[in-house]
């Protein structure tokens, strides 16, 4: 990993980048890589970016609880999701345009991922076709969708996922148009005339390059929950829900048909002011029962955080921005060592609070929450529409 600045010889402009040893030593690499709209597109969030800034301040105001001595050599980092054994439970979340860090793109993500035996969620605006990332993958892909107002196409991607081997679809549910994202209007951001939605080529969702506007032409603002038995019926996949955060919410899924429901806030760049992942993710476990497996998004940037979510009933959690900052900052082989780190913090961090497998897991694996910190709470008292919850981790017949 070298900086933009270095010349041809080595550190001729300045000392040479350290080897990155954090996530967040991605992120400063790839801001020093990427011209500033392009790093304000990828790192801003919606309005005042409160809920941006809650997703990670919410993590860092967890204190786990360490077990001495617990006689743990090895973890197993592993999770099943779907059916299908994770190495360890992080995959990427989908992000549009992967070219805009890299121009290796979607599949070089797909390849890196492929190797740590994690997953990559492809999003509706990748850079490349669905199938071309399919090619390059060897670890479960998933495939997001956002639905058009010409629903023919989204059912046309749905099939198309289908005949190149994903095995889920994620439906994002919190966007009915983009947030509004201060800083790409300042910027006048547009995605670069080179970089295009790559499955969308001849469809009449093919649009413009700046996202806010062609989201609010484009996308199905009158979208209800029975999409969901459309995607699946035309496309034989679980579809999961991306952008759940109200038990309301969680149960109108489970109603729907979801084989998953994942909470998130899509990285603070939708609704401004919404909680953090982490704070909205018992009421939703709650709410679940263990029906369905619980993903979450949104601010995980160390394996600590990774068993924060865990712990409060997540099944998984996904990545958005590390990746494209690592693949910035080193492209495919960035994206692998992201992972590795992440799931090596991961794995210490079970060691040191006595987890052998993920399964065991759980609240006790957390300090309870001290006043006037953001911190997650107990779940609400059950609600008319739900029953006591069971503990997390008791779906494993859903996979
Ligand atoms: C640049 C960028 C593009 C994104 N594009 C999509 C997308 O196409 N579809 C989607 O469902 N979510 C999209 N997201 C949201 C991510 O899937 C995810 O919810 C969020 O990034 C998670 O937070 P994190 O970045 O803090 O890990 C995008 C996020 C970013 C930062
Ligand atoms: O989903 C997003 O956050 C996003 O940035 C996006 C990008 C391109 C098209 C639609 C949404």
């Amino acid at each position: 990993m070298t900086s933009a600045t270095r010349g041809p010889a080595g550190a001729a402009f300045g000392e040479p980048d350290p080897e990155p040893l954090t996530l967040d030593d991605f992120a400063r690499l790839a801001r020093r890589r990427l011209p500033p709209e392009v790093w304000d597109f990828i790192a801003g969030g919606a309005g005042r970016e409160r809920t941006l800034a809650a997703n990670e301040a919410v993590f860092d105001a967890v204190r786990l609880r360490p077990r001495a001595l617990p006689g743990v050599d090895e973890p197993d980092t592993s999770v099943e999701l779907l059916g299908v054994r994770w190495a360890a439970p992080v995959g990427i979340a989908p992000v549009a345009y992967h070219e805009l860090a890299h121009p290796d793109g979607e599949p070089a993500t797909a390849a890196a991922a492929g190797a740590l035996g994690l997953p990559l969620v492809v999003s509706t605006f990748a850079s490349r076709t669905l199938e071309e990332v399919a090619h390059a993958a060897s670890a479960p892909l998933w495939l997001q969708l956002y639905c058009f107002r010409d629903h023919g196409t989204t059912l046309d991607l749905a099939r198309r996922a289908r005949d190149s081997g994903y095995q889920a679809l994620v439906l994002t549910v919190d966007t009915p148009f983009t947030g509004r994202r201060l800083r790409d209007l300042r910027n006048g951001f547009a995605v670069p005339a080179h970089i295009t939605p790559a499955n969308l080529a001849g469809s009449a969702a093919a649009g413009s390059a700046t996202p806010g506007a062609h989201s609010r032409l484009a996308f199905d603002r009158g979208l209800d929950w029975s999409f969901v038995a459309r995607l699946h019926a035309v496309s034989g996949l679980p579809v999961l829900a991306k952008g759940v955060l109200t038990a309301s919410d969680a149960e109108a899924a489970v109603r729907a048909g979801v084989a998953g429901v994942v909470v998130s806030n899509h990285g603070g760049r939708q609704l401004d002011g919404v909680p953090a992942t982490l704070e909205a993710l018992p009421e939703v476990v709650a709410a679940v029962r263990g029906r369905v497996p619980v993903l979450l998004d949104g601010g995980v940037r160390t394996g600590a955080d990774i068993l924060a979510a865990l712990a409060l009933g997540a099944r998984a959690v996904l990545v958005g921005r590390p990746a494209l900052y690592a693949l910035a900052a080193g492209g495919g082989p960035g994206v692998r060592r992201m992972l590795a780190l992440l799931t090596a913090e991961f794995a210490d961090t079970m060691v040191l609070t006595g987890h052998p497998t993920t399964g065991t897991i759980g609240p006790d694996t957390l300090s309870p929450p001290r006043p006037g910190l953001p911190l997650p709470g107990p779940p609400p008292p059950p609600g008319p529409t739900t029953v006591p919850r069971t503990a997390p981790h008791t779906d494993r017949s859903h996979g």
